[in-house]
């Protein structure tokens, strides 16, 4: 296929983005390019041996340029792999040649069984440009994986001639695909449904360019958008929403918010597609283990290699632009969703407070909210 045009250059290059996703969350690899220099990249979390061993002779991964462990700056530090000065967002570590999958996967996975990495003697590494290492992370937080891979830098020669299996990828495509997944968003889908304690409710589907999850608009009465609008930003937690789970105040929330909303006589909620404030469920439950074993749902995070908070707001401020609403009254406790909204363009008049009792089992998590993320409680 050729590229006469670029809407069919960026149509392809995210249909590109979109197989290396999956490819990533089956164990599989990938090749990524940026400017001259190609890699192999497999998920650390899904490495096992033959993808380990055809990674390498693929790559024709010669003495001194073999295999590569990328994470980021968080989980290297917690490994006390840090960088001297700690300020780059991820490192590159260079693997002993006979490292096993399973040691690699013990590496990225803090709720494996612990390794301490002394004994590998692993080297800092500089032969793969950042922006590639930058498009690997964004690719595995965007997989939902672990943020985490192993990378096999390619000679140059034998990259001109790869036929990658099943594709190429380039690390810019990555961003570019990232940034259109939260903020090009498409009205799908709509409907009457109404709620108990709330009749007059349409909810509507907003499905991301990327083909990703829906987020949803749950309108409440009737929307007067002359004047700031009673808004939740609610963002998916099915333990909490769905189970009525102990350990946040999710599920009090997201009925409570219906209760006032309707209350007040009308207003919105979003339903945002952001599980584990953005790092998935499989994620979130990995960072409940961590804290059973004493971290903070902060620290939990960290360990894991990602942000305190991977949320973005883009998504919130593009659907509420197509529900025609431009300020807000918002219902929160976080200081960051009004600064996030904020900084997307949309006017928040009021902080309005939502705070319900503490349970034994939230206890500690509320807490760490105010303390460590400056909740307003
Ligand atoms: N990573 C992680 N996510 C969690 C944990 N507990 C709850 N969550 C998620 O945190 C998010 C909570 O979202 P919200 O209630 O919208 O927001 P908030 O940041 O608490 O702010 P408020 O607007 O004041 O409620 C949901 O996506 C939950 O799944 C945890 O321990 N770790
Ligand atoms: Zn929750």
């Amino acid at each position: 296929m050729t590229f006469a045009d670029p809407f069919a250059q960026t149509v392809s290059s995210q249909a590109n983005v979109a197989r290396a996703l999956s490819e990533l969350r089956r164990g599989g690899a990938i090749a990524i390019s940026a400017g001259a220099e190609t890699a192999i990249a497999i998920a650390a979390e899904l490495i096992e041996e033959p993808g380990f061993a055809w990674a390498l002779s693929a790559a024709e991964a010669g003495a001194g340029t073999g295999a590569r462990l990328l994470m980021t700056a968080e989980r290297a530090a917690r490994l006390s792999l840090g960088a001297p000065a700690g300020i780059e967002r991820f490192r590159l570590l260079s693997l002993p040649a006979a490292v096993s999958a399973d040691v690699i996967r013990q590496l990225a996975d803090p709720t494996a069984e612990p390794i301490d990495p002394a004994f590998l003697d692993l080297k800092a590494s500089d032969d793969v440009p950042a922006v590639l290492c930058q498009a690997v992370i964004e690719l595995a937080k965007a997989a939902r994986l672990l943020p985490a891979a192993v990378v096999v830098p390619m000679p140059r020669a034998k990259a001109e001639t790869f036929v990658a299996e099943p594709f190429r990828l380039a690390a810019g495509d990555v961003i570019a695909y990232r940034r259109s997944a939260a903020s090009g968003l498409k009205r799908v889908g709509s409907a009457h449904v109404p709620l108990s304690g709330a009749v007059e409710t349409e909810i509507i589907a907003f499905r991301p360019m990327d083909g990703g999850k829906e987020h949803l608009a749950i309108v409440i009465g009737k929307l007067d958008t002359t004047r700031p609008v009673l808004t939740r930003l609610h963002s998916e937690c099915f333990t909490g929403d769905l189970l009525g789970s102990l350990r946040c105040d999710c599920g009090d929330q997201l009925r409570g918010a219906i209760d006032e909303i309707a209350k007040q006589g009308s207003g919105v909620l979003l339903y945002l597609a952001q599980e584990g404030r953005g790092i998935g469920l499989v994620n979130k439950l990995r960072a409940y283990q961590l804290q059973d074993a004493g971290a903070d749902t902060l620290e939990a995070n960290l360990q894991l290699g990602f942000g305190a908070d991977e949320r973005v707001y883009q998504p919130a401020a593009e659907m509420l632009r197509q529900l025609d609403i431009s300020a807000v009254r918002l219902l929160t406790n976080n200081p960051d969703k009004v600064k996030g909204l904020a900084q997307c363009g949309v006017a928040v008049a009021e902080r309005v407070p939502h705070v319900f009792p503490a349970n034994d089992h939230n206890e500690r998590y509320l807490s760490t909210k105010a303390v460590r993320f400056g909740h307003m409680f």
